[in-house]
């Protein structure tokens, strides 16, 4: 069994190829990053560290390495051959993945088994933003791109910080993970990953997930960052900073309570558990990480004003998310495209604008005023666009 994973970075290391390695699978990595498509080329395993309760090392094998940049012709026969390509690239290069995916999946020999194809990203049904794009790319030509392949929404939850210089290509990571995929996109025939969950219907959990582990991973990162913290773990540890990422648990609980029926106590927990992961010590987690890629975040589908819309769609005026939003506004890193462009737009657009653009919220919206109003508080402290 071969699996194709574009992105061998944090994640794709961290966690899809090692649960992959575990299953059974031949993993080919693809990754534009030369050094690190060299390295992973030239070494037999790397070791994953699973730090906190019950660390353990884990060691992966098996696998080859392709640069998709240059080597695009051998990963075309790659994925003509494999059972299953993975993505942990980033919601947004979903679409420069796509023309090598496409082409793998045209070569594909009669007969085959589909091509199962699962994306592994923080945004909801990123999987069908990657088919999208394969089959907007798609010849018909080359017969049904539905009989070709297989497309399974998913949603994947493991904390891998970026890793210290040095480490190679062994990756530190948390104990927890869990990688929850649409069973129904497979038919009967859904791939065997020990340690995956197979559901019926995976809306409710990449929401769960996206709108607890990722509005608060993201709230703790902003607020962290406007008390001048560097870690996760130390601006967990700061009081003022774990009620406020508490509050804004505490609403998306009831939106995800009340729209999907998860039981309160359940979610209780779940949102207890969250905590504690973001406390851990041994995770060396920075804001900026966290708080990477803020227009992102910020949109408007994402962790902060998908849910608080939702709320004030409800009639509850989302006070804590509010909050973290006005974080999200002031957090800067000028190592970060897209806090370079938030400054930009916050410097040279009216309030009204500026809302717009960043969060995509329609004027009309009943989230719209008390979003505008927290822009141009922004605008006043001087939201300056780097020279
Ligand atoms: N790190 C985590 O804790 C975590 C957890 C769950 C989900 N995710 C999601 O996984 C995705 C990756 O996150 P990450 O933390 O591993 O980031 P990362 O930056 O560590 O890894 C991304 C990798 O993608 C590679 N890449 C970029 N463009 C590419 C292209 N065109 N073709 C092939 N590879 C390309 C980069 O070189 C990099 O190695 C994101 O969507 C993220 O939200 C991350
Ligand atoms: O990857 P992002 O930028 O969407 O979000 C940053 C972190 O919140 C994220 O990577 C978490 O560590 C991960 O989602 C945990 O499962």
């Amino acid at each position: 069994m071969k699996a194709v994973h574009f992105g061998a970075g944090n994640i794709g290391r961290g966690f899809v190829g090692l649960l992959l390695h575990q299953a059974g699978y031949e993993v080919v990595f693809a990754d534009v990053a030369d050094a690190l498509i060299d390295q992973l080329a030239a070494a037999d395993s790397y070791n994953v560290h699973e730090v906190g309760e019950n660390p353990i090392v884990r060691t992966v094998d098996n696998f080859r390495a392709l640069n998709s940049g240059t080597q695009e012709a051998a990963l075309v026969r790659e994925i003509a051959t494999a059972d299953i390509v993975t993505t942990a690239v980033g919601p947004h290069i979903l679409k420069f993945v796509a023309p090598a995916i496409t082409k793998g999946i045209a070569a594909r020999a009669a007969g085959l088994a589909p091509l199962q194809v699962m994306a592994c990203e923080n945004a909801i049904n990123a999987t069908d933003i990657l088919r999208a794009e394969v089959a907007a790319l798609w010849d018909d030509a080359a017969g049904s791109l539905d009989d070709a392949a297989v497309f399974a929404n998913t949603a994947v939850d493991r904390i891998v910080p970026n890793q210290a210089p040095g480490q190679g290509l062994d990756v530190t990571v948390e104990t927890f993970y869990e990688w929850v995929i649409d069973r129904t996109a497979f038919g009967d025939a859904a791939p065997v990953i020990p340690g995956a969950t197979f559901v019926d219907e995976l809306s409710p959990y990449i929401e769960r997930k996206l709108f607890t582990v990722n509005t608060g991973h993201a709230s703790a990162a902003y607020f962290g960052f406007e008390a001048g913290l560097e870690k996760i773990s130390e601006a967990m540890a700061d009081q003022d900073v774990a009620e406020d990422v508490r509050a804004v648990l505490e609403e998306t609980k009831q939106l995800l309570v009340a729209k999907h029926g998860f039981n309160n106590d359940e979610q209780e927990a779940y949102v207890q558990k969250i905590l504690v992961r973001f406390s851990n010590p041994h995770l060396p987690d920075t804001v900026n990480r966290v708080g990477r890629a803020p227009m992102r975040k910020l949109s408007r589908h994402e962790r902060f004003i998908g849910p608080a819309a939702e709320l004030a769609e409800r009639g509850i005026v989302p006070e804590a998310l509010l909050g973290a939003i006005a974080a999200a506004l002031r957090f800067t890193d000028p190592a970060d495209a897209e806090a370079t462009e938030l400054a930009q737009i916050l410097a040279a657009s009216s309030a009204a604008d500026a809302t717009a653009k960043i969060t995509g919220l329609a004027p009309e919206h009943p989230l719209f005023a008390a979003v505008s109003t927290l822009v141009e508080e922004r605008q006043a402290e001087g939201a300056k666009a780097p020279a």
